[in-house]
């Protein structure tokens, strides 16, 4: 299977804080892959720096095999159209309606006609699971799970292969989690993606994730699927799986 991404020996230092010292990992087409670890190892840090907004001070991050340090700006912004991000915030525009905020990517890096954007957005909203009536609606009228929607099919608008995560469900009730879970599941197997994210949540993390990696002490404490990193002996890994810690 073809490595999406590659980080290799990726050091991270801000000020007199070591944040990663050598973290390597790579994640398959296709894979759902988690970034893991106790707050503060570095899992949003190591996620901008492979989205190009944080630059990368040591070592190597491969996107689709291009290495992101010699990236000239058009190649960089060639391939940030090449991945979604759902940011914890959701960051959706206020004053604009839910269909609005799906079509600021389609009007702002495509030349499409508006009729063709219009048909686009009717099948984002279709696809995450929301009706054109509810495009209609402003951000402050939709629940958090209707937000999280509409932030990912604002992330898929511009159909990237490649999908980024910062804790979908954290904030979610646990029904719009499972839900939304199982949204990225469908996701990914209808659209081939390759699915990256952060989390906390255990229900996510046994039920979604294909692969994942453990940051702790600033080194990837273990790579692979669950079953292979609970047999790993880390502290962090026996409290957060043990179930010593809820
Ligand atoms: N731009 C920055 N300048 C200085 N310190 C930073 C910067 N970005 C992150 N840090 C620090 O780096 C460390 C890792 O932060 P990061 O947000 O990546 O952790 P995290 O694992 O995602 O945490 P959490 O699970 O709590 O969200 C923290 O100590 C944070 O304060």
């Amino acid at each position: 299977m073809a490595a999406v991404i590659e980080v290799n020996n990726v050091v991270t230092r801000f000020g007199e804080r070591l944040v990663h010292d050598g973290v390597s990992l790579h994640v398959n087409a296709g894979e759902i892959y988690g970034f893991l670890g106790p707050s503060g190892c570095g899992k949003s840090t190591l996620m901008r720096e492979i989205i190009l907004l944080e630059p990368i001070q040591s070592g190597t991050i491969r996107l689709f095999g291009e290495p992101l340090d010699t990236l000239s700006f058009d190649a960089a912004q060639t391939l940030r159209r090449r991945w979604g991000v759902l940011f914890q915030s959701n960051a959706l525009f206020t004053s604009l309606n839910v269909a609005e905020n799906i079509a600021v990517m389609l009007k702002e890096y495509t030349a499409l006609p508006a009729a063709l954007i219009d048909e686009i957005v009717a099948f984002k909203l279709d696809i995450v699971g929301l009706t054109p009536n509810e495009g209609k609606l402003y951000p402050s009228q939709l629940s958090g799970g209707m937000k999280k929607k509409v932030a990912l099919a604002r992330a898929l608008a511009l159909d990237p292969p490649l999908l980024f995560l910062d804790e979908p469900t954290s904030g979610l009730d646990p029904v719009s989690a499972r839900e939304f879970d199982a949204l990225i599941m469908r996701l990914r197997d209808m659209l081939q993606l390759t699915v990256v994210m952060v989390t906390h949540d255990l229900a996510s993390i046994e039920t979604t994730l294909d692969r994942m990696a453990i940051i702790d002490e600033r080194r990837i404490a273990a790579e692979g699927t669950l079953s292979e990193v609970k047999e790993v002996p880390s502290p962090f890994i026996r409290t957060f799986f043990g179930g010593d810690v809820s």
